[in-house]
């Protein structure tokens, strides 16, 4: 890959700014007759041009070559990752796995895609697709985009380049990218082989919480979250571009790196976020609260405080509750629970949930801490604070029950016994 990093400007969807080449981005307008050092302007739109000012959402790009240039889409094979969710029945068990195994041939990030369960369509334009990823070689002489949803990337394992039109991510695992819908990227692997989630958002862009009593810090800052500075190449061959659009992949011939953006500004551009970065808040007094308090970004839905999407994280942090049973408690919710864990343990389960296994809790299905934790929380010495280091677990959660895709089901790293995990919860129950 010929692009490199230009550096990164901070802040959550600002009006950005960035020129590779000095003067070429033009001032004063969008469209001029003519753009400096002989670029063509185009606009990438990602909200409705009337969507209200404050959500809408928009870029001027000044390329070498317009977007439209490439040749025609045929399908592209790629039969594991789709947005085939089913209309059948889904089991409302409590399903669990094991990491995704590395690819034994040489496989990129987009045929390392393996989609585990969604809800929801692109049609629709609400929902989610729910995938992981295992991939040993770098995308070579090939760009994607997904015109279907909005990438929400969560590396578990193994170094991201993504180098996107609008310049270059760097993100390692516990750093998060999202790359807008349509955005064209290419991955490569720093480390050789690479492991995570994605998490692909058909509905209203992701977005910072409103933090209400919280105040005006706290949870994810604004600042940290970085956007990159325009950076581009210059490179005409034999490439390939991928496009994920309706649900399924299509291939087209480019004569040109579509990474050829030298100037660029608006609010609509990938940034990546460090979740180490996080302010976590919890209780200083009794109770384990909500893990809404750990929402680092969300999708609306039409249903106010009801999203399409969360993005939760469980962070490093400390636990001083008093006559509280500090994990998560025993608990059956109206949204459904994909989780995922970056690093190091998750504070709910003992053991079965490992770095780059995910599990899923569907709408009203039971769940909670396994036996090994209840016991020993119960029987925790409360004068004593309890520190949670070394891990990193997240949760995408939606309002839609999240629907598990057959391979999902059927996979060899689908983890047959999970539910054993509470049978050996005791009876402790006496009426005397
Ligand atoms: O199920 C889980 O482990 C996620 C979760 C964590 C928590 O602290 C409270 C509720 C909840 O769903
Ligand atoms: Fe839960």
């Amino acid at each position: 890959m010929t692009i490199r990093s230009n550096g990164y400007q901070s802040g959550f969807g600002n009006e950005f700014a960035s020129e590779a080449v000095d003067g070429a981005l033009p001032q004063g307008r969008n469209s001029p007759q003519r753009v400096a050092h002989g670029l063509y302007a185009e606009q990438l739109s990602g909200t409705a041009f009337t969507a209200p000012r404050h959500a809408n959402r928009r870029s001027w790009l000044y390329r070498i070559r317009p977007a439209a240039m490439h040749g025609t889409f045929a399908a592209y094979e790629q039969p594991r990752f789709h947005n085939d969710f089913g209309d059948g029945p889904v089991p409302p068990d409590q399903l669990r796995w094991s990491p995704l195994p590395m690819p034994q041939q040489p496989v990129d990030f987009v045929d390392g895609l393996f989609t585990m369960a969604g809800n929801g369509s692109p049609a629709g334009q609400h929902g989610v697709g729910i995938h992981l990823y295992a991939a040993n070689r770098d995308m070579q002489g090939r760009y994607f985009y997904d015109a279907d949803g909005e990438l929400l990337i969560v590396p578990q394992q193994g170094r991201l380049q993504i180098a996107t039109e609008m310049g270059v991510l760097e993100i390692e695992p516990q750093q998060i990218a999202v790359i807008p819908r349509g955005v064209r990227f290419t991955v490569s692997l720093p480390d050789g082989e690479a492991r995570g989630y994605v998490c692909e958002n058909f509905g209203a862009m992701l977005q910072l919480p409103d933090l209400g009593p919280i105040g005006s810090n706290g949870l994810a800052n604004s600042r940290d979250f970085l956007t990159p500075n325009a950076a581009y190449e210059d490179v005409d061959g034999e490439f390939e571009l991928i496009a994920k659009f309706q649900g399924h992949l299509w291939r087209a011939d480019v004569g040109h790196s579509p990474l050829d953006v030298v100037a660029w500004h608006g609010n609509y551009a990938p940034c990546q976020y460090d979740l180490r970065r996080f302010n976590a808040i919890g209780s200083i007094s009794y109770d384990h609260p909500d893990p809404s308090i750990f929402l680092v970004l969300h999708s609306p839905s039409d249903t106010p405080g009801t999203s399409n999407l969360d993005f939760v994280i469980f962070p490093p942090r400390w636990l001083v509750a008093q006559d509280t049973f500090r994990p998560p408690w025993f608990h059956r919710n109206i949204a459904s629970e994909f989780m995922g864990l970056v690093h190091g343990a998750y504070d709910a389960k003992a053991e079965g949930f490992s770095p780059g296994g995910a599990s899923l809790h569907n709408s009203m299905s039971g769940h909670g801490p396994d036996a090994a934790t209840f016991e020993k929380a119960s029987a925790a010495d409360l004068a004593k604070p309890d520190v949670i280091a070394d891990t990193m677990a997240f949760m995408f959660e939606t309002r839609a029950v999240i629907r598990p895709t057959q391979q999902a089901l059927q996979a060899t790293h689908r983890q047959r016994d999970y539910q054993a995990c509470w049978a050996g919860l005791k009876k402790h129950f006496s009426a005397d």
